[in-house]
């Protein structure tokens, strides 16, 4: 059986007015998403997480390459409102109280994504209040404004919205990062404990490292419009394999005070501009590790097994750095500079 979301080799380049040349902010990217699974993009800003997650939705056109759900293809000339894609693929927005609808009450805001399905007022009547207590809503609050709810509140809301029509994939931008710590802890249990009851898969686009570590089956890190690696995120958390994931990776640990200078790796040079890309790997103009060949040719991936692909020709070289712990501990300093 085909996955339930398969990115075939995407390309998006935005044109720029009054210039030949183009912002290359998607490069050949290629991942899938299994019914029920979480898969997590990372990286930092102007990696291309958004833009993909933009693409999956049909609200801009790639430039090459496919996307396929559940097997049809999406983008160029797909309506994702099609009958048979209806509902079957939601969004959560970062910001509750933007995305939400003032002027409508909250059990109307739920419900507006069942009438595209053709429901009758009674069944919609029904989902809409299975959606409240599966969201943690009280029934009287359906008949408030979301001005009247928490930020907390209303991104439940806007979650309710997502899953009314039972998706089977949402893609989730930023849904967090609006929010305090205590309402972002609910919001992520609350997705958790959703993803049980419904088998929805989720595509995560986050900053939040804890986070994406706690949500995901798998996480894909990019950098620069382009796939650094990929694989299962206990994996991927405990041994990065590429020079960028590692650190990345590891800024979400403490440091370590003992850090000693020969032990450190050391980023320098620029971060090339997306409209200037260099040839061979994004990250060879910083990478410790880069020689010629890097320079040249992107390097392609290599299966390091139980699908965890890393796209360096040297990672061995980072693998070779030392355990876990340790690893972890000299990424420290590479992560504070490519965080920078
Ligand atoms: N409409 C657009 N026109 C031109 N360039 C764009 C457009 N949208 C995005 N970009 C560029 O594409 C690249 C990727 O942007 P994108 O927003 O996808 O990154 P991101 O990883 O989601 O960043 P963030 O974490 O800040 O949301 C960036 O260089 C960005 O400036």
């Amino acid at each position: 059986m085909s996955s339930l979301l398969e990115v075939q080799n995407l390309v998006k380049h935005f044109p720029i007015a009054g210039s030949r040349r183009k912002v290359q902010a998607i490069n050949g990217v290629s991942f899938s998403i299994e019914r029920g699974e979480t898969v997590s993009l990372v990286g930092e800003s102007g990696s291309g997480k958004t833009t993909i997650g933009r693409c999956l939705l049909g609200l801009i056109e790639p430039t090459a390459g496919g996307i396929f759900f559940k097997g049809q293809a999406m983008g160029r000339g797909v309506d994702v409102r099609a009958k048979a894609l209806r509902g079957r693929l939601q969004m959560v927005f970062q910001e509750p109280a933007e995305s939400l609808n003032p002027r409508m009450r909250i059990g109307e805001i739920l419900g507006e994504p069942l009438l595209t399905l053709g429901m009758s007022r009674g069944d919609r009547d029904r989902r809409v209040a299975e959606t409240a207590a599966l969201i943690g809503l009280r029934p009287a609050l359906l008949d408030v404004r979301p001005a009247d709810l928490s930020a907390g509140l209303q991104q439940r809301v806007g979650i309710g919205r997502a899953i009314v029509t039972r998706p089977d994939l949402i893609v989730l931008d930023e849904p967090t990062s609006a929010l305090d710590p205590t309402a972002r802890a609910e919001i992520v249990d609350l997705l958790k404990a959703l993803q049980a009851d419904l088998d929805t898969a989720y595509l995560f686009i986050s900053h939040d490292l804890s986070t994406v570590r706690f949500l995901s089956h798998r996480v894909v890190v990019l950098y620069l419009g382009s796939i650094a690696e990929e694989g299962p995120s206990d994996r991927l958390f405990a041994a990065p394999r590429h020079p960028y994931s590692a650190g990345l990776l590891a800024s979400v640990m403490l440091p370590h005070p003992s850090l000693k200078a020969e032990r450190r790796l050391t980023l320098e040079g620029e971060i090339p501009s997306p409209i200037d890309l260099p040839p061979g790997c994004p990250l060879a103009t910083r990478c410790p590790f880069t020689e010629s060949r890097c320079r040249d040719v992107s390097p392609p991936p290599s299966a390091l097994g139980g699908g965890h692909l890393v796209h360096c020709y040297n990672h061995q070289k980072v693998a070779a750095l030392g355990d876990v712990a340790d690893q972890l501990t000299r990424f420290q300093e590479l992560a504070s500079r490519i965080l920078a």
